[in-house]
């Protein structure tokens, strides 16, 4: 379980123009920190930074582990994979584990393997080339790819885009239950407010040069969200959404 993870005051330029500025959140072990804003408010650079692949020019990020060095997890905004790529479902969420001098799978990693296909119901796709795997199918292989390693924090970059909503749902439902389950620090990036709303335990609103963090009410309650949004009908989307945890449907 991690013992620390901050982000703290970070400022990040991209051409010259200010896109994340003095942004400061934490996230609790377990907790499903869901990150919505407008296209281009630099929800997937926020990622990056947390990664280590963009250095903020200011501020830090801060992750530690109470025992070894914290492992994290992610999986990537529309994650290409060629239909014709002759991999196997199981090989390509072996890939997933940590680099290793041995280039066999110890019976550990087997085991780690199976449990981790079980938990998302990719069991069934074992032997199937992956390119040939629906987009639902394909998203649960990059998580389990992503779970494999056992992480302590996950950063998940719009895993329910393009899925019929029925899929989105139950990706929605099965990242909020690993998340509580194993203590995973989760990041889910996504466009849709309800699905946000419903499973986060916080929201993080990005916009360019400005952010909140708060529960899902208090997010979606923000007189801004429609001005920032700049879309009428989102804030109908989120008065459903809000309804939806009153009243518990
Ligand atoms: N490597 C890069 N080089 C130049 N500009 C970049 C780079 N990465 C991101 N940007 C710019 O930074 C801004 C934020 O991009 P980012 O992908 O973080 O936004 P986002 O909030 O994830 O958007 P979306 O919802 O569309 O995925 C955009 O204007 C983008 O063009």
């Amino acid at each position: 379980m991690i013992k620390k993870f901050c982000v703290d005051q970070i400022d990040v330029y991209i051409n010259g123009e200010k896109l994340l500025d003095h942004l400061s959140f934490s996230v609790q072990p377990g907790e499903m920190l869901g990150i919505i804003g407008p296209n281009g408010a630099g929800k997937s650079t926020l990622l990056k930074v947390i990664l280590g692949v963009i250095k903020p020019q200011h501020g830090t990020v801060e992750i530690t582990h109470n025992d070894r060095r914290p492992v994290i997890g992610y999986v990537p905004q529309a994650r290409a994979i060629d239909e014709e790529m002759p991999i196997q479902t199981w090989d390509f969420i072996s890939l997933g584990l940590p680099h290793r001098l041995r280039p066999w799978l110890t019976k550990r990693d087997r085991a780690v393997i199976k449990e981790t296909m079980e938990l998302t119901d990719t069991s069934h796709l074992a032997k199937q080339p992956i390119g040939k795997l629906s987009g639902g199918e394909k998203q649960r292989v990059f998580l389990a790819q992503a779970l494999v390693r056992n992480p302590d924090v996950l950063l998940l970059d719009e895993s329910t885009a393009n899925l019929d909503p029925k899929a989105q749902e139950e990706m929605a439902s099965l990242v909020h239950e690993l998340c509580v389950q194993q203590n995973i620090s989760t990041l889910f990036i996504s466009h849709d407010i309800h699905l946000v709303s419903k499973y986060s335990h916080r929201v993080l609103y990005l916009t360019r040069g400005h952010y909140t963090v708060g529960s899902a009410e208090e997010i979606i309650d923000n007189a801004n969200l429609d001005v920032l949004y700049q879309l009428q009908h989102v804030n109908g989307m989120a008065q459903t959404a809000v309804e939806t945890m009153r009243y518990g449907g």
